[in-house]
C-alpha cells in the first residue's frame, strides 16, 4: 500500500524497501545510491523502510513545554485504543461531528486524504461503531494517514490488518445509523481538547498531541 512522507511525496512499498516515482532525473537514497531499471520511461527514487522512531512523542513534548503550557499545543486525555498497522502517523487534520451515524465518515473517507488525519467527534458513544474494516480499507487506499475515532470502530482484525492508523475509544461489533447526519470540517472538543481543522495532529503509542493552527512540530526533513 503507498504511503505518504511528511512532504506529502507518495512511496510504494518493495519488501524492505520503499519507491516513489520520480519524473526524472537522479535517484537518491539517504546513504545509498540505486538506479532501478524496472521501467525504461520512468525513474524511482529507492529508501530502506524507517524503524519506528523510538519516544517520538515524548520528545516532541520536552522539547515543546512551553508550547503546551501557553496552550498552542494540546495533550489529549488518554482514552484511546491503538489499531491499525500504523502505530506512528501524523498530519493536518480534518474533522467530522456525528452521533451513531458514520455517513459523513464514508464520504470524507471517499475524498482524497492527501497525509490528512480525520478526527471524528462521535460524541464519546459506546454504543455502535464509526468505522469499520471496509472504511479502514478506505481511507488506506485515499492515503489517509489516520483516524481517531472518539467512538468506536469494529472489524479490528481486518483494521488490524491494514496499513492505516486508528484511535478509537473500544470496538463494538453493531453498525451505526446512516441517516447522513452531522457536520464536516468543524471545532471538535475530543479528550478534553478543542481540536479545529488545519491543526497539525501527531500520534504515537504515547499518545496524540495537537498544533494549534498547524505549525508543523517535527524537523521537516526527518520521516517521522
Ligand atoms: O459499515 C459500517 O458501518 C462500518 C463497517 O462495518 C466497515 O467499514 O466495514
Ligand atoms: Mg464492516
Amino acid at each position: 500500500m503507498p504511503s505518504l512522507d511528511g512532504g506529502g511525496l507518495v512511496w510504494y512499498s518493495l519488501g524492505s524497501l520503499e519507491v516513489q516515482l520520480l519524473r526524472g532525473g537522479r535517484v537518491s537514497v539517504l546513504n545509498q545510491l540505486f538506479r532501478l531499471n524496472m521501467l525504461s520511461f520512468c525513474t524511482v527514487r529507492v529508501r530502506k523502510r524507517f524503524p519506528l522512531a523510538v519516544r517520538w512523542l515524548g520528545h516532541l513534548c520536552d522539547e515543546h513545554m512551553d508550547r503546551i503550557a501557553d496552550g498552542r499545543v494540546l495533550v489529549l486525555a488518554p482514552v484511546f485504543r491503538s489499531y491499525g498497522r500504523r502505530q506512528q502517523f501524523h498530519g493536518p487534520v480534518s474533522t467530522v461531528k456525528v452521533f451513531e451515524d458514520n455517513t459523513l465518515v464514508r464520504k470524507a473517507l471517499e475524498e482524497p486524504g492527501a497525509g490528512k488525519v480525520l478526527v471524528v467527534d462521535g460524541g464519546g458513544s459506546l454504543r455502535c461503531a464509526l468505522l469499520g474494516g471496509m472504511l479502514g480499507t478506505l481511507a488506506c487506499q485515499n492515503l489517509w494517514a489516520g483516524i481517531i475515532v472518539n467512538g468506536c470502530c469494529r472489524d479490528v482484525d481486518e483494521i488490524n490488518a491494514t496499513d492505516i492508523g486508528v484511535r478509537a475509544l473500544a470496538s463494538h461489533p453493531l453498525k451505526s445509523n446512516k441517516r447522513g447526519q452531522g457536520e464536516r470540517d468543524v471545532p471538535v472538543v475530543v479528550a478534553g481538547c478543542r481540536i479545529q481543522p488545519g491543526d497539525w495532529c501527531y500520534v504515537d503509542n504515547d499518545g496524540i498531541v495537537i498544533s494549534v493552527g498547524g505549525e508543523k512540530l517535527h524537523n521537516q526533513r526527518a520521516r517521522v
